[in-house]
């Protein structure tokens, strides 16, 4: 089969659907199609996750294009003919390795299979007119309205785009949307309690996987981090199988960089699924102590287990435990506690490309309160002396510095000791906050 296949594209249809008719997230739909079509071959496999993410990436741009193309406007179309002229003008666009006749083609073979026929010539006649004139295409001017500007050439919802402007002025702003557009590397770390980072390096070297080492100069202390190219899934690695490395973003690493237990420490993490800085700080008490990996259900403790399970891990167990309720029994029991909350999810666009579709205002507002909810209960089970951190994946100011004003204010039992704000166009990682509170002696 070739990347030109009706058949790769069927399935990118039905990934388009899943998404947009249907509710489900991106990243989880490509995954399940990844897994479900494993004959599919690497190109292929490659193809459809590009034609997927793109869409779904650019869909306010692909829009406004069609919208300057098409009579009928995209709001108003069939949603199968508007996923395939998504996909259509996405290759159009962004695929220089796809010929034009090739992406008209096989999208008006596309329509008549799915039982359009009738709208095969609309199909035709639209991506036509697309490829013609991709050349003179206008776009709202940058000098009359940014947001509006922005929010097309980046395709971000003007909402973001303005509340973006409104946090971190326009120069940052037009940086993170052009960085969100990025695609984002895949970060691993050693399992440092089964594997030094140069033993690791062999292992992905015997296992035709390209490995290069973070600059330490840039990200001091993450010695045992590299970012890898050059493998088809993590399944078929034997080292992943063996739990000698976890796949983590820069970003989340630092939490445990910064939380920095020392041996024997007794850490809870009260938001933990699927674990990752959980087994980070376990890994970094080096078989001591004891790191206590909360989650609200079963489900998402299920998968904390099962990520315990493969790094081999001892001195780690997983818990269900709702965060915005009191646990009576941890009160000022913990060294460190951590609370990576649930939040907006805007630092992540690069591997979520749908979140900044699915989040509002209000959402975030509600987001706001449930954070601090789960503050004001946790903050309960840090011993005095003891590290708390607040972490997010998003980059919005009510949610993080807000909120860790917000605590220090609240809370004076606590000291604010390290704040930072970390934006995805200035390193590798994604789009992150992390808040250092350390909790004041009795008498202090
Ligand atoms: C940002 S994710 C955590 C990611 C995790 N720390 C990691 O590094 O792998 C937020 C988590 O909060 C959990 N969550 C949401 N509401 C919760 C609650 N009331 N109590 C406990 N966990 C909750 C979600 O299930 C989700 O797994």
């Amino acid at each position: 089969m070739t990347t030109d296949s009706v058949n790769t594209r069927e399935l990118i249809l039905e990934i388009l659907l899943e998404v947009t008719e249907r509710g489900q997230y991106s990243h989880l739909v490509i995954r399940s199609v990844l897994e479900k079509y494993q004959y599919l071959d690497k190109r292929e496999r490659a193809f459809l996750t590009r034609v997927a993410e793109g869409t779904i990436q650019r869909q306010i741009e692909l829009d406004y294009i069609l919208d300057q193309f098409s009579k009928v406007k995209v709001r108003k179309m069939k949603p199968v003919i508007r996923a395939i002229l998504r996909m259509g003008v996405y290759q159009l666009k962004y695929m220089d390795s796809v010929p034009a006749s090739a992406a008209c083609n096989e999208a008006v073979k596309l329509a008549k299979k799915k039982g359009f026929g009738q709208l095969s010539g609309f199909v035709n006649g639209v991506l036509r007119g697309v490829s013609r004139g991709l050349d003179q295409l206008t776009y709202p001017k940058e000098s009359v309205d940014a947001v509006k500007a922005w929010s097309v050439c980046y395709s971000m919802p003007e909402w973001i785009v303005a509340q973006w402007i409104g946090d971190y002025g326009k120069e940052r702003t037009k940086e993170i949307l052009a960085a969100s557009l990025l695609e984002a590397p895949i970060t691993v770390r050693a399992n440092l309690e089964r594997i030094t980072p140069e033993a690791l390096a062999e292992r992905f070297k015997e296992e035709g996987v390209t490995a290069v080492p973070l600059d330490t100069e840039k990200y001091p202390g993450l010695s045992y981090a590299y970012t890898i190219f050059g493998f088809d899934h993590l399944n078929g690695l034997s080292s992943f199988k063996e739990g000698l490395f976890y796949v983590q973003d820069i970003s989340s690493m630092m939490v445990a960089e910064y939380a920095a237990p020392k041996e024997g420490d007794h850490c809870i993490d009260v938001c933990a699924a699927p674990g990752g800085k959980s087994i980070h700080l376990a890994e970094k008490l080096r078989g001591t102590g004891h790191v206590e990996a909360r989650d609200v259900s079963e489900q998402k403790v299920a998968l904390i287990d099962e990520n315990i399970k493969r790094c081999r891990l001892t001195n780690i167990t997983a818990k269900c435990q709702d965060a915005t309720v009191l646990d009576e029994t941890s009160v000022r029991t913990a060294d460190v506690l951590i609370a990576d909350l649930p939040c907006s999810g805007l630092g992540v666009l690069r591997r979520k490309t749908d979140i900044k579709y699915r989040m509002n205002p209000e959402g975030e507002e509600s987001l706001v309160a449930l954070q601090r909810q789960i503050l004001s209960v946790v903050c309960e089970y840090v011993k005095p002396g003891g590290t708390l951190i607040y972490s997010t994946c998003t980059i919005h100011t009510a949610e993080n510095e807000g909120n860790a004003r917000w605590f220090e204010q609240t809370h004076p039992e606590f000291a604010l000791d390290t704040m930072r704000q970390m934006f995805p166009e200035e390193h590798l990682g994604d789009g992150f906050f992390i808040a250092k509170f350390k909790r004041k002696q009795d008498n202090g």
